[in-house]
C-alpha cells in the first residue's frame, strides 16, 4: 500500500525544544538550591515526557539516585511552573521541517504529531512556531494513558486520521519513536539532528535515516511512485 499518513515527534525532529527545557530544568534545580546541568546533559533526558526529565535533571542524570515521591511532586511543579514561562521563547524549527510538511500536504498525505510532551506544553509550541495548521491531529505525552515506546499514542493517532497503520509512516528522533512505530506496524524514518537520549541514530533498527524532514517527503514520494507508478 501507498503511504497515505505521516506521524511526526515534535522534540527533536520538528522542533528545537532543548534551550528551553534545560532553562526549565534549571531554574526548577535552583529552587530545589542545586547548581545548573550543562544543556548538552540536559538533552539526553529528554524523549519520555516531562516526569522521565524532571527526575533525571533532579539526580543530574544518576540512575541510581533515590528521588522521593514528595520531592518528585514538588520539583515537577517548579518545572511546570517554569516551562509554561519559557515554553516557545528560544526553540526553533529545524531546517528543512516546514518545506517538507509542505511537501507531504501538497502530495496528500495526512499529518500527525505523535509526542509525549504533555498536550497543555505542545499546543502552545506549535501555535508559537507556527505550526499547528499542519497538522489533522495532535497526540500528545497525556492524550493516552501510554507513552511512546508503547504504541498506543501511535495508533490512536491513526485512528484519529482514519488510516491504518500499515498506511502510515512514523519520522522521529529516537529509539521511543522506533520502537513505539514498529510495535504499532509501521515503518520509521529517523533524523540524525536529534536528541535520542545522547546516543546516535546509527544503531537504531530503523527503515532509514533521513537528514531533514524534507529528506522524508522525499522518501516517501520514491516509496508511493515504486508502488503505484502514475
Ligand atoms: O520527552 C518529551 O517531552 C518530548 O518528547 P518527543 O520527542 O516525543 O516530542
Ligand atoms: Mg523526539
Amino acid at each position: 500500500m501507498s503511504i497515505q499518513a505521516a506521524l511526526l515527534d515534535l522534540d527533536g525532529t520538528l522542533v528545537d525544544s532543548i534551550p528551553d527545557l534545560a532553562r526549565a530544568a534549571n531554574a526548577m534545580r535552583i529552587k530545589l538550591g542545586l547548581p545548573p546541568l550543562h544543556q548538552e546533559l540536559i538533552a539526553q533526558f529528554v524523549g519520555k515526557g516531562i516526569d522521565h526529565l524532571v527526575r533525571r535533571a533532579m539526580t543530574g542524570g544518576d540512575n541510581d539516585a533515590s528521588v522521593t515521591d514528595e520531592a518528585f511532586i514538588v520539583a515537577r511543579e517548579h518545572f511546570v511552573d517554569a516551562y509554561h514561562q519559557v515554553n516557545g521563547d528560544h526553540a526553533t524549527v529545524f531546517e528543512g521541517v516546514i518545506d517538507g510538511l509542505k511537501a507531504m500536504k501538497t502530495a496528500g498525505i495526512r499529518l500527525a504529531v505523535v509526542t509525549n510532551k504533555p498536550s497543555v506544553f505542545t499546543e502552545q509550541l506549535l501555535i508559537q512556531t507556527g505550526l499547528r495548521s499542519f497538522f489533522d491531529a495532535v497526540v500528545s505525552g497525556d492524550t493516552c494513558p501510554t507513552k511512546k515506546p508503547d504504541p498506543g499514542p501511535v495508533l490512536h493517532a491513526c485512528s484519529l486520521l482514519n488510516a491504518e497503520p500499515a498506511d502510515c509512516i512514523f519520522i522521529g528522533d529516537s529509539i521511543n519513536d522506533a520502537l513505539a512505530a514498529q510495535a504499532a506496524g509501521m515503518p520509521v524514518l529517523v533524523v540524525p539532528y536529534g536528541y535520542n537520549e545522547g546516543n546516535s541514530v546509527q544503531n537504531l533498527k530503523v527503515n532509514d535515516i533521513v537528514e531533514s524532514v524534507v529528506e522524508a517527503a522525499e522518501w516517501i514520494e520514491r516509496h508511493n511512485a515504486a508502488i503505484d507508478p502514475a
